[in-house]
């Protein structure tokens, strides 16, 4: 088993550069089934495991996808099947979005049942209300959804109840090849959302309206190859902010679009960390004591739920009464038990966490229950008296490269070891010397 070590007390200080960002590759991957003529090469591409997964499904439905380096180069012409595999699909709940390319290319897919996660049940009835109404005809059996299109989607009106991000990709995706115009109503606004747009745009597809929420597809005949390169990923970059606030250290964090991260700018700037805007990038410093913020997650542009963890880990160290109100999941505070081994004091009452925060934070155990609380434990531990052990490191490896490298070129004192193997920490000999 593998553990990350932290000892805290270190001020992150230097620069840190974040690469292509994971909610925004894995629909391109699953958009290039669409593509029946051309090569696809995607650039700036995180090796996150999602993105080795996602690159695996589509390998399993024979079209040639290889992934080297930060690229990963596609060719759909021939496709073997429509059937996606279980084990792939149960390993991450973004293959759901290959449901809409494949409907639109081969006019039928099966795919597992996605199944929920730690974050919440995490349904897909957005998707199918909206596919069906491009015309796909769904069963629901032994675990599967099976959808087929009678003749060719046609282009149609759809209201989405909720801005879902992956029900907008999988609507946006198959309506590219349907018959006539669709538009979509209270469509997700995120970058995610934008930068799919584009890539459909250069492969070329007719979307209109991508960021707003209102989405029009005028459907073509097909779609061929392109080359492309993925936006960086925002909430990388947020966790990169917080690590500096967390630690009162100085980081410059290459690479991230201020744009895409304006709730959390105004967020930290509201507790007193420097935020400095760059055409390159974001510089953020922070000394002295923070001041307590409250916190509501929103869809686009409204702040992140992507965030809430790691936002709730510095609520914790700022003097202080701090509410944090998660509407988006309705599960998603699973870390708050493991703050609390760490001395973070919080309750909990329905949507809302209290934190009663500015008390001293010690290392304790810990284990990552979804990818983004691994990460706030990991920053809490960055500012907690004591060594912090986080178990559970596979959720932390689908959201982020090489987190302890990057951390440790900060200044942090961290380590990833394996036990099984009696791997030793020099963090852990180097605070009890
Ligand atoms: C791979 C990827 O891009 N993941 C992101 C994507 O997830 P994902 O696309 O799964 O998130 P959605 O925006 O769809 O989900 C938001 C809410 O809508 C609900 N819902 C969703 C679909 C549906 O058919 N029915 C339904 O009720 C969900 O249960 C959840 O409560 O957007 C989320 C919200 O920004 C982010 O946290 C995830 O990091
Ligand atoms: C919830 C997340 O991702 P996924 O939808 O892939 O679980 C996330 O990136 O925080």
């Amino acid at each position: 088993m593998e553990k990350i070590i932290v000892q805290g007390g270190a001020r992150l200080r230097g620069r840190v550069k974040v690469h292509g960002a994971k909610n925004a590759v894995l629909p391109l991957i699953a958009a290039s089934i669409l593509a029946s003529r051309g090569n696809i090469t995607i650039l700036d591409v995180p090796l996150l495991e999602d993105v080795k997964t996602i690159t695996q499904l589509l390998q399993s439905l024979g079209i040639f996808a290889e992934l080297s380096e930060n690229q990963v180069l596609i060719n759909a012409e021939k496709l073997s099947t429509t059937e996606a595999p279980y084990e792939l699909v149960r390993k991450m709940r973004a293959s759901v979005t290959v449901m809409g390319p494949l409907l639109a290319r081969k006019k039928h897919a099966r795919i597992p049942l996605p199944g929920g996660c730690a974050i919440g049940s995490r349904p897909i009835d957005l998707h199918l209300k909206g596919l069906e109404a491009l015309g796909a005809k769904f069963e629901i059996g032994h675990g599967y959804v099976e959808g087929h299109v009678p003749d060719r989607l046609k282009g149609a009106r759809i209201y989405l109840d909720f801005p879902s991000v992956g029900a907008t990709q999988n609507i946006m995706m198959a309506a590219t090849l349907a018959k006539g115009r669709t538009v979509i109503e209270n469509a997700a606004c995120e970058p995610e959302i934008v930068d799919l747009a584009n890539f459909l745009n250069a492969m070329g597809a007719k979307v209109r309206g991508a960021g707003t929420d209102e989405i029009r597809i005028d459907g073509v005949d097909f779609l061929r190859g392109t080359e492309y390169t993925v936006i960086p990923d925002r909430i990388e970059a947020g966790t990169y902010m917080v690590a500096a606030a967390i630690t009162r250290g100085e980081v410059f964090v290459e690479g991230a679009i201020s744009n895409h991260l304006t709730p959390l700018i105004a967020k930290l700037r509201e507790m007193g960390v420097h935020v400095l805007e760059g055409e390159n990038g974001i510089h953020v410093r922070a000394e002295g004591e923070l001041k307590p913020v409250d916190v509501k997650t929103l869809p686009y542009p409204g702040f992140p739920t992507d965030m809430q963890p790691q936002m709730m880990a510095l609520q914790l160290i700022a003097k202080g009464t701090s509410l944090m109100t998660e509407t988006v999941f309705e599960n998603r505070f699973m870390h708050v038990e493991e703050f609390k081994r760490m001395g973070g004091q919080i309750k909990i009452d329905g949507r809302t966490a209290i934190i009663e925060g500015g008390r001293p934070l010690t290392g304790a155990q810990v284990k990552a229950t979804d990818l983004r609380a691994g990460a706030s434990l990991i920053l809490a531990g960055l500012a907690a008296e004591g060594i912090t052990e986080v178990t559970e490191l596979h959720h932390v490896d689908r959201g982020y490269v090489d987190i302890v490298g990057k951390l440790q070129a900060l200044g942090a004192s961290i380590e990833r070891v394996n036990v099984d193997e009696g791997e030793e920490s020099s963090v852990q000999q180097h605070s009890y010397a």
